[in-house]
């Protein structure tokens, strides 16, 4: 089998562990998400970045998302534009500093993409095998170029020094249940469940039903012969073939379904949000909150990183990104990246090198305190890009912030912070997070019900539907009756009544990727 036997362990080539892949993914009770998988999964939730223009629905040029790493660490994010395909987004970034990186594609590259990215010198392209970038799709599956296009990649491809193929690895032991109980355990949806503990419809299995038929659609072929004609097409012939295929396919659900279970965690549900308890303020520039929707893509990334944790009992992640003052090549829009971590023992550390136990344990020199790295540590130490003073920076972390890392965020300039408020004020034995609370000078925008229009929401109202114009600014100064959207592109400030906008949004929404 020409790839299917490239899905393998990956874990200690270059992440400097010496440990069995069974033990790496099951840290003591937990299991653990591979970190191709975790790739793979960013990739397919960079595809789905939140639009700041219009998508190319007409083409024949499927959006594409992209990451980029180095020595098993992500160096960058990215996402195909209106006019850059993912690929060479990431040549004018990186250029030759591609040399020796793994790129993750959500769609098999083009042919203009891949010349270009194999010529930089890099390691590996790993890409979703389902619809390529250039589309072989519906109507299009019988455009000559798409053919001519898949042709030129497989030539590209057996002539280049990097390996491209396709990683899919099975998920561990409970790495769904696990995901599934910690998505709805986790502080946003338990912090709606407990403001409408009356609601008679489960919100979030509805949010995670309809993102795996979204998800379903866009990443599955769900046509199996369809499904097997594309593989051909593309050079995976023996994948076409059972047990591979239907391995394969089944390897490619579990992920759509872990997907859509940590993007519903995260849920576009009424009028709940990353908000600012400060409305003073977000008259600063500074201090604006991002539109709702990029705020949730950057948590739910966060969220994904959590469950690469070396701490058993609770994972934890965090990402930062910041804002241009002008408009990007990339599909994101003004925002890069600007690196992400996870709560972990030292690099290079063994599993069983240092205690792990919580400050419940009486013995405190076996407690975890003193030996983990925070998420926001990570996330610091091995940022690829400078924080630059006179930008926009933010970090975007699942769990509070503790009073360790308080001071480092706020050191290392970063102007805003997005996260959940339920340990806030909380002192333990060996961690607290009293400082978060008192934190001045940085924005902190913590999930919940949009202040400013809290007021006039009612707990049977219809689920609203959040605008999906991401050219507009949600202001929090809004009137008690009105939400004030901004226009971003002209800068005019645009009230929409609450009434309207709830009778415009009567389904409970799940996003509009
Ligand atoms: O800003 C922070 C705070 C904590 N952590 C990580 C470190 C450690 O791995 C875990 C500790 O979390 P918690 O405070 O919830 O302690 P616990 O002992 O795991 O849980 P609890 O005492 O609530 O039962 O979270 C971070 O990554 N960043």
């Amino acid at each position: 089998m020409k790839e299917a036997g490239q899905m393998q362990d990956l874990e200690s080539a270059g992440a400097g562990r010496s440990v069995s892949t069974q033990t790496d993914s099951m840290i003591g009770q937990i299991p653990r998400l591979s970190k191709v998988n975790l790739f793979t999964l960013l990739s397919l939730w960079m595809e789905l970045f939140p639009a700041v223009e219009a998508r190319r629905q007409k083409s024949q040029v499927k959006k594409t998302g992209l990451v980029v790493v180095k020595n098993m660490k992500i160096i960058d994010l990215h996402c195909s534009s209106e006019d850059l395909h993912a690929g060479k987004i990431a040549l004018i970034k990186h250029g030759s500093r591609l040399k020796n990186c793994d790129l993750y594609f959500s769609r098999k590259p083009c042919s203009a993409c891949l010349k270009m990215i194999v010529n930089a010198g890099v390691n590996r392209i790993s890409y979703w095998p389902a619809d390529p970038e250039i589309s072989l799709l519906s109507e299009a599956c019988s455009s000559e170029d798409a053919k001519l296009d898949a042709k030129a990649v497989e030539r590209l491809k057996s002539n280049s020094r990097a390996h491209v193929c396709v990683l899919l690895q099975p998920l561990v032991c409970y790495m769904m249940q696990f995901v599934e109980e910690t998505s709805y355990k986790c502080d946003f949806i338990q912090k709606i469940a407990k403001a409408f503990p009356d609601a008679n419809t489960d919100f979030y299995s509805e949010c995670r039903q309809e993102r795996v038929k979204e998800y379903e659609m866009l990443f599955l072929i769900s046509n199996e012969e369809l499904h097997k004609q594309i593989l051909m097409t593309i050079g995976l012939e023996n994948l076409c073939e059972n047990p591979y295929f239907s391995n394969l396919r089944q390897n490619m659900k579990d992920l759509i379904l872990l997907l859509a279970t940590v993007a519903s965690s995260v849920p576009n549900f009424k009028h709940y949000g990353f908000y600012c308890d400060n409305p003073k303020q977000i008259n600063e520039i500074h201090n604006q909150c991002l539109p709702q929707e990029i705020a949730r893509h950057c948590m739910v990334q966060a969220r994904l990183l959590a469950y690469r944790t070396e701490d058993h009992k609770i994972g934890v992640g965090a990402v930062i990104w910041a804002e241009r003052k002008s408009e990007n090549c990339d599909g994101t829009g003004m925002m890069y990246f600007i690196g992400c971590g996870y709560n972990a023992f030292p690099v290079g550390s063994e599993y069983a090198d240092f205690p792990n136990m919580d400050d419940k344990q009486k013995d405190r020199e076996i407690r975890k305190f003193r030996y983990i790295v925070h998420a926001e540590q990570n996330a610091l130490t091995f940022r690829c890009q400078e924080i630059k003073p006179e930008e926009k920076s933010m970090i975007f972390v699942t769990k509070c912030p503790c009073d360790e890392c308080v001071p480092l965020i706020k050191g290392a300039g970063i102007k805003q912070i997005y996260t959940g408020d339920i340990d806030v004020g909380k002192k333990k034995a060996d961690i607290s997070y009293m400082r978060f609370g008192e934190l001045q000078g940085i924005s902190k925008f913590t999930w919940q019900l949009n202040p400013s229009g809290s007021c006039v929401l009612e707990q049977n109202e219809p689920e609203s539907k959040e605008k999906s114009n991401l050219q507009s600014w949600h202001m929090d100064s809004a009137l008690p009756n009105e939400l004030n959207i901004q226009d971003h592109k002209d800068g005019v400030m645009r009230p929409i009544p609450l009434n309207e906008e709830l009778h415009q949004n009567k389904k409970l929404c799940l996003g509009n990727h």
